[in-house]
């Protein structure tokens, strides 16, 4: 009986265990399960799409900077069926100096680069040193001699230093990158000022010449040009430059007061540095509240805080009409100090909180480093290449990003302003 019931007894706990096992059991997988899933899917699929994602934007990137790199590439032999000279000019039009797809721009270039000097003459326009050219063809060309190594760098005002020759050809691209296509033709050339130049000089260049060293110089004629210490030397005879072309005569050059010039005094600020509100006063005048002049005034501002040009005290039009496009002339003063952002170059940008929409745009487009991707290649093809010192590239990527920045800061400042201007408003 004893062993009878000690059997019941076990056979009852063995029930009873199994059956809360049992009831239990779901739970424990469960858990168990739960568990796994955290271990296991959380974090594989988190670093999964983040390294989906990121390999996607990359590729995206670089796929964007190829496409670029395709469109803005020079071919420096496309076949052109007229002069080269004659090609340029007919380019040009009331808004821009040359269209959108012009691979005719290459054998421009190229022209540009090494058709025979006819004469030479001091530069007779502007206040620094430069040439006037004729090229074989008759094309009027100006050239902007080097003054300075690619690593100078310039601290002391934001205008600083004379031109640089190397910053023209970098606008020139930057220019056509940012789809403004306001910057006349800008190409590298060493000419050989022996046999070049002083066989075709005018007599009024010709007397500025002189011998240092080893090495032929001039001073030229301009504002600057006060003689032998503001001259210019090559090495040697080889004189480094950067050759521009001129515009036709089709459109005269207008100039313009820029509203937003500096004082070029220490202390002392013009009216926009003082004033927050003064773009109201700009826009009192209507050539600024109507038309495009504005909004070009606003991308040459970007242009310009782009490239580090804080020199832009005036302006020119290409033609006289309130539509005649803005010019993006004179970019000499630019590419100084790549570790300095000019951030009142833009305000005109962020007193007058408008830009194109297809700048601002734009600015997507070549961000994350695309710009500088895209620019570097380019200017791999000029014939100085290396155009710019390695710094001036992050210093664009950076710019860009600062830009957007105050763009987005005016779409917040105020709902329902109208920041982003489409092409029927401009
Ligand atoms: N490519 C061009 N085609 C036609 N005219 C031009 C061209 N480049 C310059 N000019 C004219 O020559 C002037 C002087 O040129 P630029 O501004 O480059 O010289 P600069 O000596 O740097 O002048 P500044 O010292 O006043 O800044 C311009 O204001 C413009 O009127
Ligand atoms: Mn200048």
């Amino acid at each position: 009986m004893r062993r009878k019931w000690r059997v019941v007894v076990c056979l009852t706990v063995i029930f009873i265990l199994y059956v809360s096992y049992k009831i239990l059991e779901p739970d424990i997988k469960r858990e168990i399960i739960q568990a796994d899933s955290i271990i296991k899917e959380v974090p594989v699929v988190m670093e999964d799409n983040s390294r989906l994602s990121e390999e996607e934007a990359d590729t995206d990137v670089e796929k964007l900077v190829k496409e670029l790199q395709k469109k803005y590439w020079i071919n420096f032999h496309y076949p052109l069926k007229d002069s080269p000279w004659r090609v340029a000019e007919k380019m040009v039009t009331e808004r821009e100096v040359h269209p959108e797809y012009a691979p005719e721009i290459g054998s421009i270039l190229k022209a540009m680069a090494t058709r025979k000097i006819l004469s030479a003459d001091t530069g007779y326009k502007g206040t620094q040193l430069k040439l006037t050219l004729i090229l074989e063809g008759g094309q009027i060309v100006a050239f902007k001699p080097r003054w300075y190594r690619r690593e100078e760098i310039f601290t002391e005002t934001p205008y600083s230093g004379a031109d640089r020759h190397n910053g023209e050809i970098a606008a020139f691209h930057l220019n056509r990158i940012m789809e403004f296509r306001r910057t006349p033709l800008a190409v590298g050339r060493k000419i050989n000022l022996n046999t070049e130049i002083i066989p075709n000089g005018s007599e009024q260049l010709l007397k500025t010449f002189f011998v240092n060293g080893s090495n032929t110089c001039f001073y030229g004629k301009c504002y600057y040009c006060k003689g032998e210490e503001t001259g210019v030397c090559g090495e040697e005879d080889i004189l480094e430059g950067t050759v521009i072309l001129w515009l036709p005569r089709a459109y005269p050059l207008k100039t313009h007061r820029h509203p937003w010039a500096r004082t070029y005094v220490t202390g002392k600020l013009a009216q926009w540095e003082k004033d927050p509100n003064y773009c109201t006063a700009v826009q009192a005048s209507h050539i600024y509240s109507q038309g495009p002049r504005l909004l070009d005034l606003i991308d040459t501002a970007i242009f310009d805080f782009l490239i580090g040009n804080a020199d832009r005290h005036r302006y020119e039009t290409l033609g006289n009409q309130m539509e005649s496009v803005f010019l993006m002339l004179d970019n000499g003063k630019s590419f100084g100090n790549p570790f300095h952002d000019e951030i009142s170059i833009l305000a005109p940008l962020y007193q007058c909180c408008i830009v194109r929409d297809e700048t601002y745009k734009r600015l997507l487009t070549l961000k994350k480093g695309v710009l500088s991707k895209v620019l570097r290649q380019v200017l791999k093809q000029d014939p100085i290449s290396p155009i710019l010192a390695e710094q001036h590239y992050p210093a664009l990527d950076r710019r860009v990003t600062i830009a957007l920045e105050k763009i987005q800061t005016c779409i917040d400042k105020v709902p329902g302003k109208t920041v982003l201007v489409g092409k029927k408003g401009s």
